[in-house]
């Protein structure tokens, strides 16, 4: 062989054996001096890919902007496992051992992930509402108002009592006005309800109601479906409700429904979603919650949707619906935080689906969202334990298992303490 075809061979062999060693330091498999590491491996890719050299760019450009915010004494606490997180976010105790990761230190991610998130969330609790809506059994009266009694103090600030439609339309909610006289004078919180047109607005005030809400669509048939008619003929009518509640000085909450897909048409446009979210908002509406009526969502689909209403309606007004089909609502709550949104809609035990969307399950559970939330260090002023009790109430009326699995674990987990 000629010395040229020796060198060749070396510098082959020299290149396999580093990428081999930097391989082992990139898999944590050989000691490795954190930036060394980082910096080796970086350079590898670098090499290696044409997509890690993009990734990179966008990577020292995020690490830039990370560095520049800051969280501090995230303290968590609630019931079962998330007592084991007691205590500062940042104490490396309590967190994964990546401090060698060849990409960037544990806290740039903290960092990363937390930038943005609200500090405070308020939970607007639909159980009463949307969560016995679809039930075909009758519920007492005396049932939803103990159930409202109980939700409320467990610290929910915001408990949707029923809704003044059609009892044709909702048999299970025809005591609408029964329920709204047993709950009115409870102080502790504000108890909205739906409201389709003026005369469902007028029976809610007359009963005692100091909040309304009104539900558009984001799709044509879902609307006609729903309320039986199109999106523009209901803006007309919601119109009406909030000139009307306006006089009275009565908040009118927006909803819009099906702002990822329809029973019917399939996926939704993003710039339709905006488009109804905008017309609410600027009818007076002073929060606009947006619904995954049928729980199809993902934070894939969400994100797109969010962004688009975010170009359109301030973020702080914005609240999250989502029900639990595809078991995506925390993911997707999550990915709503982290845009800044802070009000998330739940229904107590995961209760729930729409008479009008067949096959929609219940709304994310509220405890599995308050645990979520302890979990964070995001405060919600909720009880979890007392909570949990109303959830375990409206369960065993209903005579079935909550649909929460935060109350399923920590209710085994109190069993299991019993026994000891
Ligand atoms: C909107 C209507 C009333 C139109 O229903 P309609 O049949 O077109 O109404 P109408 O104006 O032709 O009137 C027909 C009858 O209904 C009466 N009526 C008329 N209005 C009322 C009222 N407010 N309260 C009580 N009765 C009412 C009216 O007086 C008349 O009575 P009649 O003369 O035949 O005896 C009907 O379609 C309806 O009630 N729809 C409600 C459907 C519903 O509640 N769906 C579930 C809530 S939305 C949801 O769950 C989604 C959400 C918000 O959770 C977010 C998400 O998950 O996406």
């Amino acid at each position: 062989m000629s010395s040229s075809k020796h060198l060749i061979v070396y510098f082959a062999v020299f290149i396999g054996l580093r990428r081999g060693v930097l391989y082992l330091y990139d898999m944590d498999l050989l000691p490795s001096g954190g930036r060394a590491k980082e910096s080796e491996c970086r350079w590898l890719r670098y090499y290696s890919s044409s997509d890690y050299r993009r990734e990179a760019k966008t990577w020292r450009r995020q690490m830039r902007d990370t560095l520049q915010g800051d969280i501090t004494s995230i303290t968590t606490s609630s019931l079962g496992w998330n007592h084991a997180v007691n205590g500062n976010a940042y104490d490396s105790r309590y967190l994964p051992n990546h401090q060698n990761s060849s990409y960037c230190n544990i806290r740039d991610i903290t960092n990363k992930f937390f930038n943005g998130m609200p500090k405070n969330v308020k939970i607007v609790e639909v159980g009463p509402r949307d969560g016995l809506q679809n039930e075909k059994n009758t519920v007492s009266t005396s049932v939803k108002v103990e159930l409202i009694k109980k939700l409320v103090s467990s610290g929910l600030s915001v408990v949707e009592a029923t809704s003044f439609v059609s009892p044709k339309w909702v048999p299970q909610l025809a005591d609408a006005k029964d329920v709204m006289e047993a709950v009115r004078s409870l102080e502790a919180a504000r108890l909205p309800v739906l409201t389709p047109n003026l005369k469902g607005f007028e029976a809610a005030i007359a009963a005692g109601a100091k909040d309304v809400a009104i539900f558009a669509s984001a799709s044509e048939s879902f609307s006609k479906s729903n309320i039986n008619c199109s999106i523009e003929e209901s803006f007309i009518r919601y119109r009406a409700v909030t000139q009307a509640a306006r006089k009275l000085s009565i908040p009118v909450r927006g909803y819009v429904s099906c702002v990822v897909g329809c029973p019917v048409e399939g996926p939704i446009p993003p710039s339709k979603v905006a488009y109804v979210a905008k017309e609410l908002h600027d009818m007076g509406c002073f929060e606009i919650s947006l619904g995954d009526t049928i729980g199809v969502g993902t934070p894939g689909t969400v994100l797109p949707m969010l962004e688009a209403v975010m170009a359109v309606v301030p973020v702080e007004k914005l609240a999250v619906h989502f029900h639990d089909t595809y078991g995506q609502s925390l993911p997707n709550i999550l990915i709503s935080l982290q845009l800044g949104i802070s009000i998330v809609d739940s229904s107590v035990a995961g209760l729930g689906g729409c008479p009008y969307a067949k096959g929609a399950s219940g709304n994310v559970a509220t405890e599995d969202v308050v645990y979520m939330l302890n979990g964070l260090g995001v405060k919600t002023n909720v009880d979890l334990g007392k909570l949990l009790l109303a959830g375990d109430y409206i369960s065993k009326h209903l005579g079935r298992p909550s649909g929460s699995k935060t109350a399923t674990a920590l209710s085994r987990v109190t069993a299991d303490t019993s026994k000891m």
